[in-house]
């Protein structure tokens, strides 16, 4: 079995509860509450922002030159495909400039540059891949389920993560990661399921917090 699959099977129950998540519920019937996607987009934008230089980190420290090509392009693919959905919405909504990132939404970006920066590469590539993999998984269940989706507010967000070109992103980080877990040792892998799990754990904490409004308490 691929490290990707068995991956997959771990968190299948996480993700489960990902999908009956009120904020990703209520976004695929459109009901959402504007005051909660907006402070969402928010925080994603400062998340992007950092989740763009873990992607460059990762891409700077591997060693085959395709794989430096891929993370440089997933880099600013998080940037400029992103920064294009949140423009959208920026405008649309009116969102602030700077933002101040919430604990859930720190701990999730530090917790990324940190992997990025000291962790084994492999661990690293499996910290950054529930990014990738659950938004894609996501966004398809939400596209599928959805009803009306013509006067749905948040169209753009869910024909982004459902796009083709977003589907091809996420099938070359998946490449990649089994091929480095193809070379690493079966304690090598279980760091990286580790890894895997905390990410996406941090994934549902950060959709969590924007449904709370979450505040720092001091
Ligand atoms: C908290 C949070 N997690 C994941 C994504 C999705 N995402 C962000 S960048 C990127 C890769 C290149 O486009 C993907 C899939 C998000 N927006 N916000």
């Amino acid at each position: 079995m691929k490290w990707t699959e068995s991956a997959w099977e771990h968190i299948t129950p996480l993700y489960n509860t990902i999908l009956q998540m009120p904020f990703n519920q209520e976004l695929m019937m459109g009901t959402l509450p504007l005051e909660k996607f907006k402070f969402y987009m928010a925080q994603d934008a400062y998340y992007l922002g950092e989740f763009g230089k873990a992607l460059s980190m990762i891409s700077a420290r591997m060693e085959k030159t395709e794989h430096v090509l891929a993370f440089s392009q997933f880099a600013s693919g998080a940037i400029v495909v992103e920064r294009a959905l949140h423009e959208g919405y920026f405008k649309t909504l009116g969102l602030p400039e700077n933002v101040n990132p919430s604990p859930s939404c720190l701990l999730y970006t530090n917790y990324l540059l940190k992997e990025a920066a000291y962790g084994n590469i492999e661990t690293a590539v499996a910290a950054v891949l529930p990014c990738f993999w659950i938004y894609k998984k996501v966004g398809d269940y939400i596209y599928h389920n959805q009803k009306g989706i013509e006067g749905n507010p948040y169209k753009d967000w869910i024909d982004t993560y459902s796009g083709e070109d977003f589907a091809k992103s996420v099938a070359l980080a998946l490449e990649i990661t089994d091929e480095l877990a193809g070379q690493t040792s079966a304690s090598g892998q279980e760091k990286m399921l580790q890894a895997f799990e905390m990410a996406s754990k941090l994934e549902w904490m950060f959709w969590d917090s924007a449904y709370r409004l979450e505040k720092w308490e001091v």
